[in-house]
């Protein structure tokens, strides 16, 4: 069955560094039924079928290969049925590039009020009226393959922190079997793939049982789970000093949920591939924009009568061809397009982050910059 990775022995450039701090980061191509992944790389959030703000095409003028849907939230509406029927999520929100779902587990614990988890699954009232559904390894797989996700994320228990070693242990071990049925449910096709996501907490051998229980699963990917849960960068890079290196080496690492552009950073630099996070887009249309001078808070009365770009080098709309001050008055006024143009920003930023470290790493250079 031929997987959805190949790092191309020619394209693979994995630098040995000079010095310790790089020698894992690795940028590579991941081939795909939808089309490339260019790693390491990062995935707008498309919740619920679309990039909030942003047009599918806009998302690809920014250098995105790949974005994030989700599970729970197509499943409680329009229904993963009706998006099958209608020709599946690419179609119905015309992005033809791949296509990465969550499998809905830390979406219940992060959204839905009542909820309970048994050996079966998760039984949980939709948060947006109150009915009942359950997700399950069986159902999760089925309903992303009704999307028709190029990447299939198997189903698993995002192990809460702070968890006792016990806990830990124990969400571990029910993440293990759900994978194990996940996988069993999966229909595999070529240029498709699932990926199955480690838990373990902070604990380094439940990282790494979880890792050994996963690997005998022979998924197309890695994900490593249950971090970006409010541990805070320092024991999060902790975990991520040994947690890459206990997956296989051939097959793309997706750090869920990071990060910062600092977060992000350190995660390649120890071996981390994929990445997803709301910031770009949340704190856009929030008034926060990246900027290589920091981060630009628009709202700032500092910005009224700024007739300059955010970023003069800048090629989004937001810095081609306004003014901070209209960026200002905009967002002040809770004008629509102020959270277009400061998500579009925010997304070509990440973007050329990406590119810069791909060709730092293909350069074999440093890329330490905090941009
Ligand atoms: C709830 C919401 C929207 O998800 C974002 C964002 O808030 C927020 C809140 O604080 C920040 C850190 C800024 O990001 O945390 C989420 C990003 N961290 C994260 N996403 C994850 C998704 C995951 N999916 C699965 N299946 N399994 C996991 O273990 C898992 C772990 C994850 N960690
Ligand atoms: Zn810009």
């Amino acid at each position: 069955e031929v997987s959805i990775t190949k790092f191309p022995a020619d394209e693979r450039k994995i630098i040995a560094k000079a010095h310790d701090k790089y020698k894992k980061a690795r940028a590579g191509i991941i081939n795909t039924r939808h089309g490339q992944i260019h790693t390491p790389a990062f995935m707008p959030v498309g919740t619920k079928g679309t990039v909030k703000a942003m047009l599918p095409e806009s998302v690809q003028t920014t250098g995105a290969d790949i974005i994030l849907g989700n599970t729970y939230h197509l499943m409680l509406q329009p229904g993963a049925k009706r998006v099958f029927k209608l020709g599946g999520l690419h179609k119905f929100m015309n992005w033809s590039k791949p296509l990465l779902t969550d499998s809905g587990g830390f979406q219940v614990m992060s959204l839905s009020k009542l909820r309970k988890i048994t050996e079966e699954g998760v039984i949980f009232n939709s948060h947006i009226d109150g009915s009942k559904f359950m997700l399950s390894p069986e159902s999760s797989t089925e309903i992303q393959y009704l999307l028709g996700s190029t990447i299939t994320m198997a189903f698993d228990e995002c192990t809460p922190y702070p968890s006792t070693y016990e806990q830990a242990k124990s969400s571990m071990e029910l993440t293990s079997r759900w994978a194990k049925r996940s996988r069993k449910a999966f229909y595999s096709r070529d240029g498709y793939g699932q990926f199955g996501i480690i838990q373990g907490s902070i604990y380094n051998d439940l990282r790494l049982k979880s890792a050994l229980d996963l690997i005998e699963l022979d998924f197309e990917g890695y994900a490593i789970g249950g971090l970006a849960v409010g541990e805070g960068q320092e024991l999060m890079f902790k975990v991520l000093d040994y947690a890459p290196d206990l997956l296989p080496i051939n097959k793309p690492r997706y750090l869920m949920g990071v990060g910062k552009p600092a977060d992000i950073i350190g995660a390649v630099q120890r071996g981390i591939d994929m990445f997803d996070c709301v910031i770009p887009t949340r704190s856009g249309r929030n008034g926060q924009a990246f900027t290589k001078y920091g981060v630009v808070n628009i709202r700032n009365s500092k910005y009224k009568e700024d007739n300059t770009p955010l970023e003069e080098d800048c090629l989004c709309p937001a810095c081609k061809n306004y003014t901070k001050a209209y960026l200002h008055y905009l967002v002040k006024v809770k004008e629509i397009l102020g959270a277009m143009l400061m998500t579009w920003h925010n997304l070509m930023y990440f973007q050329k982050l990406m590119l810069r470290i791909r060709e730092y790493i293909a350069q074999g250079k440093d890329f330490d910059f905090i941009s």
